[in-house]
């Protein structure tokens, strides 16, 4: 679908109300995925209310007829009533009981369901900012939207069912009057789509913006961007834009409100004027014994029926052609996923050996002329990299912010599948393995590693989810990480709740967060690990343990990692230096020493800055 506005407002135009309709079969899967015992109950509920009006205008009129009857016949037409009376309230407090039952099963099924494709999306789909805002606008309207949307199905279909009873009423009495009934809801239809358009360009305009406000929203109230709130002092200036923001959209609601309640008013007037006519020629027919008083009293109760029934009709259907976005959005994105595994499942590269995990093991890597772009950036991320690693060596990666070190990763774990050039894995392109298969062989700490408000166990047990349990293995990865003796000294140890969200909760300095970021990558038996810049909130001597833990442990395994501190990268077999996305110089320790390029002269003035800050003198850390 596309994000263009003006082809949008098509969404509320006569085709596309026809074309509504076509959402109702998918829409009726997702209400039975959600609860088919509900589903039934309520359409059959709906079908119950749709004949009740007509029955209960039908009894009315018999009662009142009876009067001038026999005394048999008056208590036959009442007890009718009565029992008419006694199923409409019947039906309609079950029908709102399992309605609301349901709006509950409705809306989880669907958050779940969003959920499980957001884990499904590639790295590019989540940082696409189409996906992100079909995302947000699903998410958001997830708890209300799909519930309305069955209720607008079942309440035109339940109207049209009262309206076709009720008429035969008034057709029995004078089909003229009912065709002009039937004229004024027709012409207000026409308007109200237009205002309905309208309606919908002001909402598809303000996606961006409410994206924004939220995020604001966001920035003020979460813990992690509260210190810099504070310390810099700009709360203020991100209300005043919230604000800014919000009262904006309030301006706009205003000037729909005045043109919805004028609308409303004069068709309203219209439908007065309709209703007096009708009176009067009801009443007409009574005094020249045309018709009974019951019927004159069925009259009145079908014409104020068929005005409200047609005007609910109408406010159901425009309800659901602006509903319709969200089915789009929603179907779009729950389809998303089928699109990429499509690119994977090339006959040409599936080899069913390579694509059974037990059988994956990852021997040799190779980068051959391997290009990259960022979804719709001009700027090339990195250029004709080229690179082999073969299973037992480790391989830093350094360079200046900016260089594409993260970049290369990324492409190496196919969190990025598209790229130019091949990556070769065992000797085959990579997009030949299953790639949960081949992502479950790397073990990986990003530098934006995730601090999850859970338990130690939890902190540390998703690096291999199967073994979350298994004291042993959690144990082994925390030693590795170095962080067992600090464990020890935790009230529950592995059950300890971590960070500030939740109660009882024990935080932990950054550099502990990033060591037990680290053994949650060592729980995975991985052939590849990847440290990127684990360095960065660790002090040397730490940072020195946590790299010869990563010597141990990457020992007949590859091993790649990234950082600052030149320092901590002499003992890789291999050093890769980018700038801008180019490899500039590769070789060992002594090698690039011997060469005097950009890496001998970047150590060097590390070099000398330690020794000047050991002379007490200027901190110049990380300068590369
Ligand atoms: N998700 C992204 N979308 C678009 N461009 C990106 C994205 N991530 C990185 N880039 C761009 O790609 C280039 C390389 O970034 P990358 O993060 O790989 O550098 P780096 O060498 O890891 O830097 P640092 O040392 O600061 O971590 C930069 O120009 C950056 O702006």
């Amino acid at each position: 679908m596309s994000d263009n506005w003006t082809e949008n407002m098509d969404m509320i135009s006569v085709p596309n109300v026809i074309r509504s309709f076509g959402y109702w079969p998918r829409v009726f899967q997702l209400l039975w995925r959600a609860s088919p015992g509900y589903l039934l109950a309520i359409t059959s509920l709906n079908l119950i209310q749709g004949f009740l009006p007509a029955l209960s205008i039908g009894a009315t009129q018999q009662l009142i007829n009876s009067i001038t009857s026999n005394w048999d016949e008056m208590i036959g037409s009442f007890l009718f009533f009565i029992s008419v009376m006694l199923c409409t309230l019947l039906s309609s407090s079950l029908q709102s009981y399992v309605e609301t039952l349901f709006q509950g099963k409705l809306s989880n099924s669907i958050n779940i369901m969003v959920m499980e494709k957001a884990a499904s999306l590639t790295m590019s789909d989540f940082e696409n900012a189409k996906v992100q805002d079909q995302l947000k606008r699903v998410q958001n309207d997830s708890g209300h939207l799909p519930f309305q949307i069955t209720k607008q199905i079942f309440g035109i279909v339940s109207n049209l069912v009262s309206l076709v009873a009720i008429s035969t009423i008034l057709v029995l009495w004078k089909w003229w009057v009912a065709l002009l009934l039937f004229l004024v809801p027709l012409v207000s239809f026409v308007f109200f789509l237009r205002f309905g358009q309208r309606q919908f360009v002001v909402n598809w305009k303000r996606a961006d913006r409410s994206r924004t406000a939220w995020y604001l929203s966001y920035l003020l109230t979460r813990d992690s961007s509260f210190k810099e709130v504070k310390l810099y002092n700009f709360a203020s200036h991100l209300i005043a834009k919230y604000r800014g923001i919000v009262e904006g959209f309030l301006r706009e609601d205003k000037r729909l409100a005045r043109k919805q309640a004028s609308l409303t008013f004069t068709f309203q007037f219209i439908d007065l004027g309709m209703f007096t006519l009708t009176l009067f020629l009801a009443f007409w027919s009574a005094f020249h014994r045309q018709i009974q008083l019951g019927n004159v009293v069925g009259i009145i109760q079908a014409i104020t029926q068929i005005q409200s029934k047609s005007q609910s009709i109408i406010q159901q259907v425009l309800g659901l052609c602006q509903s319709n976005l969200y089915m789009e959005q929603l179907f779009a994105f729950l389809d998303i996923r089928a699109d990429r595994m499509e690119r994977r499942d090339d006959p040409a590269l599936v080899r069913d050996k390579h694509n059974d995990r037990r059988h994956l093991r990852i021997e040799r890597i190779e980068f051959k002329n391997v290009s990259f772009s960022y979804p719709e950036q001009n700027q090339t991320s990195l250029r004709k990299i080229g690179f082999t690693l073969e299973r037992g060596e480790s391989m830093a990666i350094v360079g200046h912010n900016g260089s594409g070190k993260s970049t290369l990763i990324k492409l190496l774990m196919q969190l990025y599948t598209a790229c130019e050039g091949q990556i070769l894995v065992n000797g085959l392109p990579v997009q030949a393995y299953d790639l949960s298969a081949y992502q479950e062989r790397i073990g990986a700490v990003f530098q934006d590693f995730v601090q999850y408000e859970m338990p130690l166990r939890h902190n540390v047990g998703y690096g291999n989810i199967e073994e979350i349990d298994n004291e042993r293995k959690l144990w082994q990865a925390s030693s590795a990480a170095g962080i067992d003796a600090f464990i020890e000294k935790l009230p529950k140890r592995f059950d300890t709740q971590l960070g500030r969200w939740f109660e009882e909760g024990y935080q932990l300095s950054g550099g502990q967060w990033q060591r037990v970021a680290i053994a949650r990558a060592f729980m995975r038996d991985a052939d590849v690990y990847i440290l990127d810049e684990p360095s960065s909130f660790l002090d040397p001597q730490a940072e020195r343990e946590v790299f010869e833990k990563f010597r141990e442990l990457v020992k007949g395994r590859i091993g790649i990692f990234i950082s600052h501190r030149l320092s901590s990268v002499t003992f890789a077999d291999k050093i890769m230096v980018l700038h801008q996305g180019e490899v500039v110089e590769i070789g060992t320790h002594h090698e690039l020493m011997n060469n005097n390029g950009t890496y001998a002269k970047l150590y060097r003035i590390q070099a000398d800055t330690y020794i000047r800050q050991a002379a007490g003198q200027q901190d110049y850390t990380n300068i590369v």
